[in-house]
């Protein structure tokens, strides 16, 4: 199959881009973060964005750079937290090495701290986070071919996993 070598999706503090860099790494292949695609579309980090443009604006550029990225990619691909909300991407991962790094609540607070850098958590991080978690659980389940459990795992452990479910 043609296309990135594994796209990964979960929400914020998941471990997203730390483990997708070392799937990356292990397999020699580029590693593409889709948070950094549209910070780099938009010209601005993704606070910014969030402000003066608004989470509509951000969605929209988020479902350009998701459909770019797995068209360019033979790659890992990271997507960011609340992709999976947007029907169209969802679509678009059908067929795809969809890999979902789930955790719970008590380690995702824990990762994600204060919620600085990500405009969404910046108000009630663990409420957000609960509704978060409970709201995507199903979206990211339906996209993906594989779950790794992350919760009280290194990011080391998590990527030999990934790797191994990637090689079946
Ligand atoms: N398995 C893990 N165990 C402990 N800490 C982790 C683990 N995975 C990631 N982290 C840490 O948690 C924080 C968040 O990780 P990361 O930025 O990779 O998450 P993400 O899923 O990409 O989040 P976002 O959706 O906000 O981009 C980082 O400080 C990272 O070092
Ligand atoms: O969970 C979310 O909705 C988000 C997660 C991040 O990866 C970024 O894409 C952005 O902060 C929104
Ligand atoms: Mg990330």
């Amino acid at each position: 199959m043609s296309g990135p070598a594994a796209v990964i999706v979960g929400p914020p503090g998941a471990g997203k881009t730390t483990v997708g860099e070392l799937v990356a790494a292990a397999l020699g292949v580029p590693f593409r973060d889709v948070d950094a695609d549209i910070e780099e579309l938009a010209g601005k980090p993704i606070p910014e964005i969030f402000i003066d443009d608004g989470e509509d604006h951000f969605r929209a550029l988020e479902r350009t750079a998701v459909a770019a990225a797995l068209d360019g990619s033979d790659g890992v691909v990271s997507l960011g937290g609340g992709a999976v909300m947007a029907e169209e991407t969802r679509r678009r991962l059908a067929g795809h090495r969809v890999v979902f790094l789930s955790v719970e609540l008590a380690d995702a607070i824990r990762r994600v701290g204060l919620g600085a850098g990500r405009p969404l958590l910046e108000i009630n991080p663990r409420a957000t986070m609960k509704y978060l978690l409970d709201q995507r659980r199903p979206l990211y389940e339906e996209v993906a071919v594989v779950t790794v459990k992350t919760d009280g795992r290194t990011p080391e452990d998590v990527a030999a996993e990934v790797l191994a479910a990637l090689s079946r």
